[in-house]
């Protein structure tokens, strides 16, 4: 079985390699550098959704692999502050609509966000915070401030599992 995975950030291409390795398939990655169709900052649940699906059926269809897997991370505003969102997205060209799922949510420092409303890019404030570059593709924001409890690589990986699981059960159902 050939796996596309609609991105080359090493955080996400691990996650998907860790989640699959748990499931009894002989399958092979290719990696493809996909648009998201978003913006590079999604502000929205619906918007990250939307991105993670845009990047299954992109990679999918551009390799021409069995599954094409999107994983998208964005942020959500509350009354509780901002929050970091991620959304997962699994296609195969069959299934009457791609399976989406999500991942772990963690509120972000108040200085954060007060830096996001001004409309900046999450990913400009961690390196700015941080001191460092590309965050995104090592623990994350995901990490840092879990003090290293959960990487983003480990938050993507769960929601991998969640979609090669719910995806194995719509083949069970079919196969009925
Ligand atoms: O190459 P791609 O796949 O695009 O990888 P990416 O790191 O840019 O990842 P996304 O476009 O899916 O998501 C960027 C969003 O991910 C979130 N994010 C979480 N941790 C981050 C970090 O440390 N650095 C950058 N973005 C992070 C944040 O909400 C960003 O707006
Ligand atoms: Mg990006």
């Amino acid at each position: 079985m050939i796996v596309s995975i609609g991105t080359t950030n090493p955080a996400k291409v691990r996650a998907v390699k860790l989640a699959f390795a748990e499931i009894d398939l002989i399958q092979e990655f290719i990696e493809a550098d996909v648009s998201s169709g978003v913006s590079s900052q999604p502000f929205s649940d619906e918007e990250t959704m939307k991105g993670a699906i845009n990047r299954a059926e992109a990679s999918r269809k551009e390799t021409g692999a069995d599954i094409g897997i999107g994983l998208e991370g964005g942020v959500v505003e509350t009354s509780f502050g901002f929050f970091l969102c991620n959304w997962g997205a699994l296609t195969d060209g069959s299934l009457s609509q791609p399976i989406v799922a999500g991942g772990a949510r963690i509120q972000l420092p108040l200085e954060i966000g007060a830096e996001l409303v001004k409309g900046r890019e999450l990913s400009d404030v961690m390196d700015e915070f941080s001191h460092r570059t590309e965050t995104g593709k090592n623990e994350g924001a995901m990490g840092i401030f879990t003090n290293g409890a959960v990487d983003r690589t480990e938050m993507f990986a769960h929601v991998v599992k969640l979609l090669a699981g719910r995806y194995q059960y719509e083949k069970s159902r079919q196969s009925l």
